[in-house]
């Protein structure tokens, strides 16, 4: 598992260690000056004389980038550190000076921006080390100046990771499949984190120069886990400096291993009513294949049965597809309500097919609001046409899982002006106060995908861009169904684990698209069908 710290958990986490005298700002810039090394060698076969472009704020992360540049100095690069403000951390620019580095002052000649982009730009590595954990909003002033004009001149695009994951500590916080988009220009390393991307909320409020790579000091930090920022990250490499944050992490991001270490094996015991039973209220005449991909996904992550809710067309082409669902009626550990049924409330649309009361009569008793019956509470995923289904107040182990316009519309319809590109800006925040406003837990799908719960927010980036096609929302309806349905008690007495589990769903069904034909296409079904190997793969690495 990944953990990502706030800036101000970060900092609280060094305080002791300053006062003790610990010599942190050497241990990060030493660790950043080996790692640009192994990234230099690793783009040309000499290091000496190769052009090292730094890029320097006024406080304790230009201080870094400095001191770094004065080991690459020492080893025979050709390293200029170029000032972005008056104020400029001393030691570092007097080791870099006396490494034998040049310091262009852009402070005091501002009319130099173009030409020092120009020059930034030609070099074999930029490290941005304009602005670390200090960074409030967008980069301003000459800062920002310098960004822009290298953003122009390098052509950066959104980045993807890199291939690196050597060690433990390595993560590659894009999607599989991608590759570097800017093909010319410099290799850009940012210090801590690249600059200008909001620390802890993930947000890119103005100018960012894409990074190959970031180098970050202590522990993560949340807005190199989360959507949009998480796109400008490059690979993401963590170096200890012996900080142990306290308190839980602000955001996480399971790996494979974590999902492999707690999917439920069934053992002699079981029988398909332990192993979990989904009820999937899904699919109308208009849209019969999200019932298709819904019943096909959640069987084949699975569970010991799927019971379908529809109208006969419709469970005729899901027993055509699946002929293990089944259409009688009975107790059920999960509920999946809204993959293809009609997003209005109205129970006189003719496209409804009685799907809204089957999806009402669902989530009552997923919420427990049925006494007099056995048969709830148990979790449930409410998807698509299930969002206005929802009542004012609901279960945090009920899982929402709109994508950025269904949770504008979802938030709208409780009082808050908000539209897609406001979701798509600050995914984090109009999450969280999905959460707050309905009480359930939220997962907003994207190439990012979030979840928030009762105990903090997760972010999922293991699907490649492929997985963006039309159906693949119902697939991982299914998935999710399947896993809630497997530890449905445990989730109603201890709700924050839905989180937890819904993370997974979003792991196994990026894993599976990228199983289902690596780099390239995928049809929805097909990742589906690749469920089961993914599975098996992930079990396999806790033997
Ligand atoms: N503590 C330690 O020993 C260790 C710390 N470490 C390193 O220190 C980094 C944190 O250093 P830091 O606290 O000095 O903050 P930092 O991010 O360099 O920037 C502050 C400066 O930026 C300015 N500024 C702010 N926002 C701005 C904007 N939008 N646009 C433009 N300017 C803006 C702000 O100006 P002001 O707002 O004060 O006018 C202030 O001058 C951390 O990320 C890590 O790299 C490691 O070495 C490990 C040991
Ligand atoms: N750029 C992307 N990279 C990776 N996965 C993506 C990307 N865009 C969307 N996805 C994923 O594809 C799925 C699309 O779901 P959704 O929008 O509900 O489609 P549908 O309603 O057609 O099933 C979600 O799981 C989402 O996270
Ligand atoms: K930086």
């Amino acid at each position: 598992m990944i953990s990502a710290w706030t800036a101000a958990d970060v900092r609280a986490a060094e305080e002791p260690l300053l006062a003790a005298g610990e010599p942190l700002m050497e241990r990060a810039s030493f660790a950043l000056a080996v790692q640009v090394l192994a990234d230099l060698r690793a783009r040309r076969r000499h290091v000496r004389g190769a052009r090292v472009a730094l890029l320097v704020g006024a406080g304790n992360n230009g201080g870094d980038t400095l001191h770094a540049g004065a080991v690459l100095a020492r080893r025979g690069v050709a390293v200029t550190a170029v000032l972005t403000s008056d104020r400029v951390h001393a030691g570092g620019l007097v080791a870099l000076r006396g490494a034998g580095g040049t310091v262009v002052d852009l402070a005091a000649t501002p009319e130099r921006t173009g030409a020092v982009a120009d020059d930034a730009a030609g070099a074999d590595v930029v490290l941005d080390g304009l602005l670390g954990i200090g960074a409030r909003g967008a980069l301003r002033g000459l800062a920002g100046d310098l960004v822009s004009a290298l953003v122009s001149r390098c052509a950066v695009g959104v980045k993807s990771a890199g291939s690196e994951r050597s060690e433990p500590a390595d993560f590659t916080p894009t999607a599989p499949g991608g590759g570097r988009e800017r093909e010319r220009g410099p290799w850009v390393v940012a210090v801590d984190l690249p600059s200008g991307i909001g620390v802890d909320d993930g947000t890119l409020p103005g100018p960012v120069l894409a990074a190959d790579r970031t180098v970050t000091f202590g522990a993560a930090k949340p807005g190199l886990l989360l959507p949009p920022a998480a796109r400008v990250v490059g690979a993401v490499t963590v170096v200890d400096i012996g900080l142990d944050p306290a308190g839980p992490p602000a955001v996480r991001r399971l790996e494979p291993a974590d999902v492999g270490a707690y999917w439920p094996v069934p053992g002699p015991a079981d029988h398909k009513y332990t192993r979990g039973v989904v009820g999937l209220v899904a699919g109308t005449a208009t849209y019969p294949g999200a019932a298709v991909l819904a019943a096909s996904a959640a069987v084949r992550t699975g569970t010991g049965m799927v019971r379908y809710r529809g109208s006969d067309p419709v469970a005729r082409a899901v027993l055509a597809a699946r002929p293990e669902v089944v259409t009688a009626t009975g107790r059920v550990q999960s509920w999946v309500v809204g993959p293809g049924i009609p997003t209005t409330r109205d129970r006189d649309d003719p496209a409804d097919d009685g799907q809204h009361d089957r999806g009402r009569g669902g989530l009552a008793v997923a919420a427990g609001n049925l006494p007099g019956t056995s048969y709830g509470p148990v979790p449930a995923v409410v998807d698509a046409g299930g969002l206005p289904l929802l009542a004012e107040s609901n279960p945090p182990w009920f899982v929402l899982t709109p994508h950025a316009g269904e949770l504008a519309g979802l938030l709208r319809s409780r009082g808050e002006d908000v539209h897609r590109d406001d979701v798509e800006a600050a995914p984090l925040h109009w999450a969280r106060r999905a959460h707050e406003l309905t009480g359930a837990t939220v997962l907003l799908k994207g190439g990012v995908t979030l979840v928030v719960g009762p105990d903090g927010a997760w972010a999922q980036a293991d699907a490649p861009g492929w997985l963006a096609t039309a159906g693949a929302g119902d697939v991982l309806a299914g998935i999710l169904g399947t896993m809630l349905a497997a530890r449905s008690e445990e989730i109603v007495a201890g709700p924050a684990l839905a989180a937890e589990v819904a993370a997974g769903a979003v792991l196994v069904h990026g894993l599976a698209a990228e199983r289902a034909n690596p780099g390239g296409p995928v049809a929805a079904l097909d990742v589906a069908a690749a469920v089961p190997a993914t599975v098996a793969g992930l079990l396999e690495q806790r033997r």
